[in-house]
């Protein structure tokens, strides 16, 4: 009997085009004919017939032995086809790591990977090679072989970070919150202003102050205050930039954060959003769970190894108090809780006074009821009802804002809203 002809070796997926044409056209065994000559005598034609039967039986035989093997090889290519789909799942899914290209020579590069500066040679695929360069920026699998060219390291550093030399607010544009003006003046402008008081004393001043408390309430403005007065170069950084999609990243900025604020000394770090890298630990095991706690480490070791910190003062900022790992709250970290709530009625009369100031005024305008009706409103929100106001009198063809457009902009925007705005007092745990 003729088996059926198996290909032998290992397969890829670029064999699969001549194994499927070998599959569909095997080599099969001759059908047999035979004419019986309808005079011979009744038994010659009898042997004949069953002679003949006996080799249709084989071939069938010989045809149901190669479907046999063709099933069997065609269940082997079917695992293959799965593997190789599970592999793919699996290379597609696993997270990359970022190294930059420190040599380029024929089809080889060595890379350099972020975070433990593992120098590694390894070859570049046909695809990328005419696009790698030494300096490039780029990610990495498990075994250094490059995945993909990312965009330039300074547009990485430049989307992450806000950098103001010198921002122009100052504490007078600030209102309802002046015990927490008072606050955050003695923790970081003074020691900015005057570090030898601390030294005569002989106390630290406080590390990192975590500014906590809803949205719109001026956390950031306090910050850029005292830069303002300190002189200092102002720098941002959003958490939630820092919570990057490689591996190595999150930590590569903040180290760059760091270095970038002993380079323009004296500096405020600001960082918004610190609970998008220190929010308490899940119980997921993601990957991406991992590099945010790398992230965060790498935060908490520039800030633990900041013993002669110079000029640089650190002031993180959150909306979410409630979900922040208590690791960052230590001492000689950030030990300063100041909270920002939204302001009281006379606060937002205040804040009220503060955004119309450069409004033309029809008529004298009562904060005072303005304050009243707003009740739960931010510094933010109370801002956008002052610029509502003003757009009702340019729609009226008025350049002159009168009581009445506060009015109708307080009630746009609770329309606009659906709601109520909601007093924040117990924000922190909705
Ligand atoms: N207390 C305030 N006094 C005057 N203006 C304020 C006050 N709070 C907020 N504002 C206005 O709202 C804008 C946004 O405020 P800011 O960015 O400081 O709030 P934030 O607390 O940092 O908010 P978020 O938590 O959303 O980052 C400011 O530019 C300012 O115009």
């Amino acid at each position: 009997m003729q088996p059926y002809p198996r290909p032998k070796g290992t397969f890829t997926s670029a064999d699969y085009p001549s194994l499927i044409r070998m599959a569909r056209s095997p080599s099969l065994p001759d059908r047999p004919t035979r004419d019986i000559d309808p005079n011979l005598p009744d038994e010659e034609r009898l042997d004949a017939l069953r002679s003949h039967h006996e080799e249709l039986t084989d071939v069938q035989e010989k045809l149901a032995s190669q479907l046999e093997s063709a099933e069997h090889r065609r269940d082997e290519l079917r695992e293959r086809v799965d593997q190789v789909e599970r592999e793919n799942e699996c290379l597609k899914h696993s997270p990359l790591y970022v190294a930059s290209v420190e040599e380029s020579f024929d089809g080889e590069v060595v890379v350099k990977q972020h975070g433990n500066n593992q120098e590694v040679l390894t070859e570049v695929s046909p695809r990328m090679a005419d696009r790698i360069e030494p300096g490039d920026r780029v990610a990495v699998d498990d075994s250094f072989g490059l995945q993909t060219l990312l965009s330039a390291e300074t547009d990485a550093r430049a989307q992450a970070m806000e950098i103001t030399e010198k921002p122009d607010v100052s504490y007078d544009d600030i209102g309802g919150i002046d015990d927490q003006v008072r606050e955050v003046r003695e923790a970081v402008e003074q020691p900015l202003a005057e570090p030898e008081l601390f030294e005569q004393v002989g106390i630290e001043p406080p590390s990192g102050v975590l500014l906590y408390g809803p949205p719109g309430t001026g956390k950031t403005m306090l910050a850029k205050a005292v830069a303002t007065k300190t002189d200092a170069t102002f720098i941002k950084m959003a958490g939630s930039e820092l919570v990057r999609k490689f591996i190595g990243e999150g930590s590569r900025l903040v180290r760059d954060l760091f270095e970038l604020a002993r380079e323009r000394e004296p500096a405020i770090i600001f960082i918004d959003e610190i609970d998008a890298v220190a929010a308490t630990r899940t119980d997921s095991k993601t990957s991406g769970d991992a590099e945010v706690q790398r992230t965060m480490m790498q935060l908490l070791n520039e800030m633990d190894g900041f013993e002669h910190r110079g000029e640089i003062s650190i002031i993180a900022a959150t909306n979410r108090f409630d979900m922040l790992d208590r690791a960052i709250l230590r001492p000689g970290r950030f030990d300063r809780l100041i909270e920002v709530p939204e302001p009281d009625v006379e606060g937002r009369e205040r804040i009220f006074e503060i955004h119309s100031q450069d409004l033309s005024l029809a008529d004298a305008v009562d904060y005072d009821t303005l304050a009243e009706r707003t009740d739960g409103y931010s510094g933010a929100e109370i801002e956008s009802v002052t610029t509502e106001a003003g757009m009702f009198a340019i729609r009226d063809d008025r350049t002159d804002v009168t009581m009445a457009d506060f009015e109708a902009a307080i009630d746009k925007l609770e329309s606009d809203d659906g709601t109520e705005y909601v007093s924040s007092e117990n924000y922190f745990f909705n």
